[in-house]
């Protein structure tokens, strides 16, 4: 009776945050569909599903928008979340000390796993 094996995987919340522009969009896209998409800067937040190995967690990744007027909407992601990835755009030179300043607010407000990429190739 009943479908062995069939049970719901458990599912790990993961954030990405950085500033407007940092690559947060493209990288989501590329995890989930291995391609490189046109994006526009997000308003609100992208959410998707990773598949990942059957022993594994399965990855929920929720991107949240980057812009000045977005950030205040990030602190309502914290609560559920197992890990924070932190982009970095590491040729935008010019914008490296503002990304600082926003993850050392960012970690102060949470205490979580934290993989910052700087991302660019
Ligand atoms: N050359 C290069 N361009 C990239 C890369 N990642 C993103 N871009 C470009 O950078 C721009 C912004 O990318 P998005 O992914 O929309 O940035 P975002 O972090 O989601 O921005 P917000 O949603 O506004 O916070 C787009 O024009 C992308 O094509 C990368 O690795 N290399
Ligand atoms: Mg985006």
């Amino acid at each position: 009776m009943g479908m062995h094996g069939s049970k719901p995987k458990k599912q790990v919340q993961v954030l990405m945050l950085g500033l407007d522009g940092s690559g947060k969009t493209t990288l989501l896209y590329k995890l989930k569909y291995n391609e490189s998409v046109v994006t526009v800067p997000t308003v609100g937040f992208n959410v998707e599903m990773l598949e990942t190995d059957r022993s594994s967690p399965g990855l929920t990744v929720w991107e949240v928008g980057g812009q000045r007027k977005m950030r205040p909407h990030w602190k309502h992601h914290f609560l559920d979340t197992a890990g924070l990835v932190f982009v970095v755009d590491s040729w935008d030179v010019k914008r490296l000390d503002e990304a600082c300043k926003v993850l050392h607010r960012v970690m102060r407000s949470i205490n979580i796993y934290l993989l910052t990429l700087f991302r660019r190739i």
